[in-house]
């Protein structure tokens, strides 16, 4: 078994309050991997040191077996390590295929050079559509991104993910606001990508997580709780006694 990203004993501190508590995680290659937990169990912190957006408090990250956790966020993302955000950072008046030949571009690092550029741009342009079109988004690559329902804006945000080839794919909260009849489609999507792309996936909607993930990590309190299949965390009852004490 490969793992494509691990913990080992992460930490980190607010002061005297310990969010992060001594975390071994471990995603294997190719996994469709769900971090799941109460509210403020410390799921989006765990990202956040996971992407170098935060620096842990003590323990390390490993991408590959590399230890990347002095890392910058910016070298993580050239190592294959790449995040999508909760909330929507899309240029609206923009197409798709405008945004996606841009990002295609940008990784490619053919802006600075006009004849180069033009070439690499077209390049660039028949990429994206072909990227579009893995995403469910071919339709609609010409409209402004702003007349795009909800579910396609957050389709849109993964593909621009997905645009710079990472190794490893986190998704926070992807299907967030988006409304029910959209929500399967974007995980199933997400599910369908190459089986070499890793995937975290961190969701609160239990059914999702239970359609999309090959393992899941239950988090509370800023420490791993239980760890296993679908069949092992949905019969549970030590989850679902803490999922029901959240609904309380
Ligand atoms: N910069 C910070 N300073 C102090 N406390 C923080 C900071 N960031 C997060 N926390 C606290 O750490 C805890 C974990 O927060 P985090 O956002 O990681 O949880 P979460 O599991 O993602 O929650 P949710 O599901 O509600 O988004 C919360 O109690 C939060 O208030």
């Amino acid at each position: 078994m490969t793992i494509a990203l691990e913990t080992r004993g992460l930490k980190c501190r607010f002061g005297a309050f310990v969010v992060t508590n001594d975390v071994n995680l471990q995603v294997e290659q190719g996994a469709r991997h769900a971090l799941i937990g109460p509210n403020g169990a410390g799921k989006t912190t765990l990202i956040n040191l996971l992407t170098g957006v935060l620096k842990p408090t003590g323990g390390e990250v490993l991408l590959g077996g590399e230890d990347i956790t002095d890392l910058p966020a910016h070298q993580r993302v050239k190592k294959g390590l790449t995040r999508t955000f909760q909330i929507n950072q899309l240029f609206v008046d923009y197409t798709p295929l405008e945004t996606v030949a841009l990002a295609i571009s940008e990784r490619d690092g053919v802006g600075g050079n006009l004849f180069r550029g033009i070439a690499s741009y077209r390049q660039a342009v028949d990429e994206a559509a072909e990227l579009l079109g893995r995403f469910g988004l071919d339709a609609v690559m010409g409209s402004r991104t702003a007349t795009l329902p909800y579910g396609k804006q957050r389709l849109l945000e993964i593909a621009l993910a997905f645009a710079s080839k990472p190794k490893v794919l986190l998704l926070d909260e992807p299907a967030a606001g988006v409304p029910e009849d959209e929500r399967h489609e974007v995980l199933r999507i997400v599910s369908d990508l190459p089986g070499d792309v890793t995937v975290l996936l961190i969701e609160h909607d239990m059914d999702l997580v239970f359609s999309f993930a090959s393992r899941i990590t239950v988090l509370v309190a800023g420490a791993v709780f239980a760890e296993g299949s679908v069949a092992d965390i949905s019969s549970d009852t030590r989850v679902k006694a803490v999922y029901l004490g959240e609904n309380a």
